[in-house]
């Protein structure tokens, strides 16, 4: 049992795929379950201290995992009950139904236990569960203390993120994904269904153009460095400057060397903000590592003028982000060769690029693609992705949903962003997971500046 940091999700087709090269480079179904199964049995006896488990059963190899853990657990000694919705089909699961020598008791007319192991379905759901199931579920997990999956918890789609009505009335307390993460665990509604998750590696290959986002490496200042070499950040006041500084503070305290406001009423904030008049000249300074537009920026004749100076210009990185989001054509960003990073939020999403097809996986990779930009498409979960690259961020918080927010994550990426030589996705990355890490440490209820302000302590243990 491992933590998903840094670990590829793939679809239900893809492990399908990834299982199926696993089994022709001489594994075997039965090896997979028999390793999935124990590693099951191993986590559960680690987490229930004894209690009584009850492990329900489901005719695939999701199933089959099931029986193969509760076949070690009794030979461990643990107690353990299994129930079935009804006999294995597959040829693993039969087998591995054929080791547990235990009774098996109906699903519908189960008795409760203190664990309840949910091993009916996996990746191979096929429609909604039938009433009657979902019912089972619902009885038998509201009954237990705690409520382990396998895989995921039944009733999940893998890759769209619907979640059954048991699960999200009762969510699992563990989720033990297997072989790989599915899209399901990081998207909602069912990644809230799932708990906490962690991986059982069946040392499966797998493919990692999409990965759940790991720990960046941030740059680190050494003795040559000076404000130009940290980076520096350039943004674009407007209509509320109050937004604009936020951002400039974010970007600070993120760790750019130099950050101006350009266009501003020249007043306000921490001294460390240099204000400038908006010239397109002074936009031009070759020293500038990126130029952040959007926040407060307003939506008028000159706003989106500024905006359009800036795509065309080309002379820079640029960050877009707020009210600049709704002047934009994305597609006219596709000439430009300075990186271009779009954070928006799935209202913002939607205007710009409709609805693509697939999971707000496959959603952002084919809006960055149209583009030939890095989208951050901001949510409960984040995602950050290039055309060929997705990263799911998981460690945002709930407190985030307050005004300001947004312009302290633009800032946190143009800090990150104007930093020379930085790969463009690793630093709209980085701005992210600073981002979040800046939430748990700014506490509950906290205002956007409180949260622009824990950048400092959140970059100082990164
Ligand atoms: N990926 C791996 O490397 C390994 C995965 N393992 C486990 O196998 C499952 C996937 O197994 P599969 O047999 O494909 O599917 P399921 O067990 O999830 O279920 C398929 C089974 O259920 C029927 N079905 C589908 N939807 C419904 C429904 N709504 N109601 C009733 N019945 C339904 C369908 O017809 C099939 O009969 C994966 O999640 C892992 O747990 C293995 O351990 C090997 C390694
Ligand atoms: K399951």
């Amino acid at each position: 049992m491992i933590a998903i940091d840094g670990q590829p999700i793939l679809t239900a087709a893809q492990m399908r795929a990834a299982e199926d090269a696993a089994i022709a480079a001489g594994s075997s179904v039965t090896a997979l379950m028999q390793r999935a199964g124990e590693g099951i049995a191993a986590a559960t006896r680690r987490l229930v201290a004894g209690a009584e488990v009850l492990i329900v059963c489901g005719p695939g190899n999701n199933g089959g995992d099931g029986y193969v853990a509760a076949t070690a657990l009794a030979g461990l000694g643990h107690p353990v009950r299994v129930a079935a919705s009804g006999p294995p089909k597959t040829d693993a699961a039969i087998a591995a139904r054929a080791g547990w020598t235990g009774p098996i008791e109906a699903l519908t007319d189960a008795t409760p236990a203190p664990i309840l192991l949910d091993c009916l379905f996996g990746t191979g759901l096929t429609r909604p569960l039938a009433p009657e199931i979902d019912a089972a579920l619902a009885r038998l997990s509201h009954a237990a203390r705690l409520v382990i999956a396998a895989d995921l918890p039944s009733g999940t789609n893998a890759d769209t993120a619907e979640a059954p009505d048991w699960a999200k009335a009762r969510p699992a307390a563990l989720t033990l994904a297997l072989g790989a993460l599915k899209p399901a665990h990081g998207l909602h509604p069912a990644a809230a269904a799932c708990g906490t998750i962690r991986l059982i590696d069946l040392g499966i290959d797998r493919p990692d153009a999409v990965t759940v986002a790991a720990r960046p490496a941030l740059p680190q200042p050494g003795p040559a460095s000076h404000k130009y070499t940290r980076g520096m950040v350039a943004i674009v006041a407007g209509a509320m400057e109050g937004a604009a500084r936020l951002a400039a503070v974010a970007a600070l305290r993120s760790g750019a060397g130099y950050v101006a406001l350009y266009g501003g009423s020249g007043q306000g904030g921490p001294d460390a903000i240099v204000h400038r008049p908006y010239e397109p000249e002074a936009l031009a300074d070759e020293r500038i590592g990126a130029i952040l537009i959007g926040p407060g920026l307003g939506r008028d004749d000159e706003a989106r003028a500024h905006l359009q100076a800036l795509i065309e210009a080309d002379t820079h990185r640029l960050v877009i982000d707020g009210d600049a989001l709704h002047l934009l054509d994305p597609d006219a960003l596709r000439r430009r060769h300075n990186p271009v990073v779009l954070t928006p939020h799935a209202g913002e999403f939607h205007a710009l690029f409709g609805t693509p097809d697939g999971s707000l996986l496959d959603r952002a990779r084919t809006a960055a693609a149209r583009a030939g930009v890095i989208v951050v498409l901001k949510g409960p979960t984040t995602i950050v992705a290039d055309a060929a690259r997705v990263r799911i961020h998981l460690a945002g918080n709930p407190w985030l949903s307050t005004a300001g927010t947004g312009d302290v994550l633009a800032g946190t990426i143009a800090a990150q962003l104007a930093h020379p030589h930085a790969d463009p996705m690793a630093a709209a990355d980085a701005g992210v997971w600073l981002h979040a890490r800046a939430a748990w440490i700014a506490g509950k209820s906290f205002i956007a500046d409180d949260l622009a302000n824990a950048l400092t302590p959140a970059r100082a243990g990164a």
